[in-house]
């Protein structure tokens, strides 16, 4: 396994970072995790359905508690931190979109901004959360009325606002754009682009889109049987890696502009490189 190594360096300095931490669901046991998050990067994290990704979300988020290790944000234990506190410098787009009432779509974005005492720019910064989302249409609608594609947008400007007027922060998201067409798929991976890139904010997100991670994040994690079993450069990134991930055939081909695209195939490819998939087209 090619474990990202991270020198003591830069995981000192790290926005987050877990050491050999586990956690515990019902019999089962997650982990070891361990790695580091630098501010402004953008991680993905890859593994078969069931295998623990969420539940390392989960664990990141504070909403699951460590049985081991040692887990830190902004350099001080997780579990130091205040929900209030933590909710001002993280925000989670969870895989479910629903709330439990008919709520007015502007006040379901204004519930990112709930740990602020004193907000006096809240309307303002929900309309532009809002219009990043492509969700500004939605404004004057109920949340219950609403498409699971169109919930998704403004789930998605909630998160916006939370971390609106924030430095340095962390977005974590859970398959973000499963409901959405492809062509809202791209200018919306953009908009959390911008966002995160702006104020310098890391990214991990859960994806099933092998070409979205690839195409827009710099490191990959794979999670797999509840453990975590790679982190690798998506420089690094070789289908044989991928396929060994899923237990699937895949086969890729590179667009003109350069684009490398990757894709399930039914038939075991006869060609299996272990050089990088972008190299293995040039
Ligand atoms: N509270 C719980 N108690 C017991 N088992 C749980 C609990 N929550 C999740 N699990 C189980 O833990 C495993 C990992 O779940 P998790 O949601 O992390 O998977 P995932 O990789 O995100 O899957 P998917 O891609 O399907 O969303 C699954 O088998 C799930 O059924």
């Amino acid at each position: 396994m090619s474990l990202h190594t991270a020198n003591q360096a830069s995981a000192n300095q790290a926005l987050l970072a877990l050491h050999n931490v586990t956690v515990n669901l019902g019999k089962r046991s997650f982990g070891p995790f361990t790695l580091s998050v630098q501010a402004g990067e953008r991680v993905a994290i890859l593994g078969p359905s069931g295998a623990g990704k969420s539940t390392l979300l989960k664990l990141l988020a504070r909403e699951l508690n460590t049985a081991s290790g040692q887990a830190t944000f902004c350099q001080r234990d997780l579990k130091l931190w205040s929900l209030v506190d933590l909710s001002r410098h993280r925000a989670i787009l969870p895989q479910s979109h629903e709330v439990a009432f008919g709520l007015p779509v502007e006040l379901v974005i204004g519930l990112g901004r709930v740990a602020r005492a004193y907000d006096p720019d809240i309307k303002h910064i929900v309309r532009q959360s809002a219009a990043l989302a492509c969700a500004g249409h939605l404004l004057e609608r109920r949340f219950d009325t609403l498409s699971g594609g169109e919930k998704a947008r403004v789930q998605m400007a909630r998160v916006f606002a939370q971390l609106w007027d924030v430095e340095k922060g962390l977005l974590l998201v859970d398959e973000p754009l499963a409901a959405l067409d492809p062509g809202l798929q791209f200018s919306l991976m953009d908009s959390i682009y911008t966002f995160a890139a702006q104020r310098g904010h890391a990214i991990l997100a859960i994806l099933h889109d092998i070409n979205q991670a690839l195409q827009g994040f710099e490191r990959l994690i794979f999670i797999k049987n509840g453990s975590m079993t790679g982190d690798y450069s998506s420089q690094q990134m070789t289908i044989p890696l991928l396929e060994a991930l899923y237990d699937v055939s895949l086969i890729s081909a590179v667009s003109a502009s350069g684009e490398i695209i990757v894709a399930p195939s039914k038939t075991q490819t006869e060609y299996r490189s272990s050089t990088a998939v972008r190299q293995s087209h040039v």
